[in-house]
């Protein structure tokens, strides 16, 4: 199989053209399975074309392709090539289809009808990816194989290179989760451009690779709690949320489907076991640390993962992708939230909670008035850069009066918190009194602490002050390395 990415071929010779031909007039599959639910759909009114395939899956095997396509010839012989290629083949093999397959069976395109092959094999693997989320894939349980979440950066990808030299069968699995326009698809690991690249680059390793397409899901339970929150004066850790709620859930169902032993992602993290069972661990890199952003996982999930980089720094693994000649050495980090890259969050709320952002007035602790601001969700507690304000003195955000759209103002010694308030979402993997330790933000040391409950709520006493523990923030509940649980900053008190 060849990559998507491959030079478009041309199509030049007779038999080449009686192939095209051939297609264009034998056309099957063409209406068939028009009901059927797993069915992707690439183009559109933007270029005209549009392609229709539907797949029919039994256990490894998909049994039955149809399609409908309409526009320019190109696109409909593509979609008939499909179903000569795909129909009755293991889904595994199918799952490495490209559009250079495509266009090759076709008997070649030229660069202007090459678009029709994209189009056709991205209708193909939406459909695939309907089918695997569906529960429409049973594959029994095979050893040695294993699922990557494969977002196309250079730790997945390293992650997938490990796996494969160390004799794994690998299947990558790309999440679909956010598509606006406005978000950098350089930049975003999970736009449709994203899953494009990441598919290309997948095939050109040789991987079978489906997508998963989770817009709806993300959109509902993490993108619009994430607008609530900051309406409420939070400042939300949707990536936590993500990870705990929506994204793992998803790829270990399909981990199970494709019938692999595990799911491996390139997060910084370890597991380690404490005698009462697994646990997140730290990476040892504390710079590249992500048991943070995984701290709300089920432990009973843990058993089904591995974190093949947990022990590596990212010089290492760069090293690695190097070494190995994989295209993405040099890709740059992601450092936003996925669906606000490059657009950062102020912007992310000014495009999509523009209706609830009112001019409001930043206030002291005493309540006077100092400014006028364009909505307090667009500041969060200890931010010190961007208010513009002259106080006189250098000043940071030390609270927020979501109700009355007030920011408040104050110096840095009024940050210092000694005591945090932790909410209802509390939960703990092992006995309270394990918890020695706190983090209170991504990418922030731990802090010695204990956690105090009583009938109606629970709190963490620091053994040193910490500066500006923001409320929606996952504090990070830790016993040395290991994560003992979860839950959100309510507030904090000196
Ligand atoms: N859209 C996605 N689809 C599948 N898996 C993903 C996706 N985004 C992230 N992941 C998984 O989560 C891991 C950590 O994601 P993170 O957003 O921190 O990206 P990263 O550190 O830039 O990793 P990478 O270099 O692999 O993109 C990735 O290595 C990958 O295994």
């Amino acid at each position: 199989m060849s990559a998507d990415r491959a030079a478009p071929a041309r199509a030049s010779s007779p038999q080449a053209r009686e192939q095209f031909e051939q297609l264009l007039t034998a056309c099957r599959g063409d209406g068939a399975l028009v009901e059927w639910p797993h069915a992707g759909i690439a183009g559109g009114a933007p270029c005209g074309d549009l392609v229709r395939i539907a797949v029919r899956c039994a256990g490894e095997t998909v049994e039955e392709v149809g399609f409908t396509a309409s526009g320019c010839g190109a696109a409909r012989a593509c979609a008939a090539a499909t179903v000569e290629l795909a129909e009755g083949r293991p889904l595994l093999e199918v799952a490495k289809l490209g559009a250079s397959d495509i266009a090759a069976y076709v008997g070649g395109l030229s660069p202007g009808k090459w678009h029709g092959a994209a189009l056709a094999a991205d209708a193909l693997h939406r459909a695939l990816g309907m089918a695997l989320a569906a529960g429409a894939v049973a594959h029994p349980q095979r050893s040695g194989r294993v699922v990557v979440a494969f977002s196309g950066g250079v730790d997945s990808t390293v992650a997938a290179y490990l796996a494969a030299q160390s004799g794994k069968e690998v299947v990558a699995v790309t999440l679909e989760l956010w598509a606006d326009p406005a978000t950098d698809p350089e930049r975003s690991c999970c736009s449709p451009r994203a899953v494009l690249r990441a598919r290309g680059l997948a095939h050109t390793l040789g991987l079978p690779h489906f997508t998963l397409d989770l817009r709806q899901r993300f959109s509902a339970q993490v993108v619009s709690p994430f607008l609530r929150l900051h309406d409420a004066g939070r400042t939300p850790n949707p990536c936590v949320v993500c990870n705990g709620q929506v994204r793992f859930d998803a790829l270990i169902a399909a981990t199970h489907a494709l019938g692999a032993e595990r799911l491996l992602t390139g997060h910084y993290a370890r597991l380690a076991d404490d005698g009462e069972g697994l646990l997140l661990r730290r990476a040892s890199d504390p710079c590249k640390d992500q048991s943070y952003m995984l701290a709300r996982l089920e432990p009973a999930l843990l058993e089904r993962l591995e974190f093949p980089l947990g022990s590596l720094e990212k010089t290492q693994v760069r090293e690695i992708a190097r070494a190995a000649a994989l295209p993405v050495a040099e890709r740059p980090e992601s450092q936003d939230l996925c669906f606000v890259a490059g657009l950062g969050t102020r912007s992310f709320l000014r495009r999509h909670a523009a209706s609830s952002l009112r001019r409001g007035k930043f206030v002291t602790r005493d309540g006077r008035e100092v400014g006028e601001h364009d909505g307090h969700q667009l500041y969060t507690v200890g931010q010190r850069r961007g208010l513009g304000v002259a106080m006189g003195y250098p000043a940071y955000v030390v609270a927020k009066d979501p109700q009355r759209n007030r920011v408040v103002l104050g110096t840095r010694d009024e940050l210092w918190a000694r005591r945090v308030y932790l909410d209802r979402d509390l939960i703990l993997h092992r006995a309270p009194q394990r918890v020695r330790a706190v983090q209170l933000r991504y990418r922030q040391r731990p802090l010695p602490c204990v956690l105090v409950e009583d009938e109606d709520r629970a709190w963490l006493e620091l053994a040193q002050p910490a500066l500006a523990p923001a409320p929606g923030q996952t504090a990070c509940l830790l016993d040395g390395e290991l994560v003992v649980g979860a839950a959100t900053i309510a507030g904090w008190e000196k």
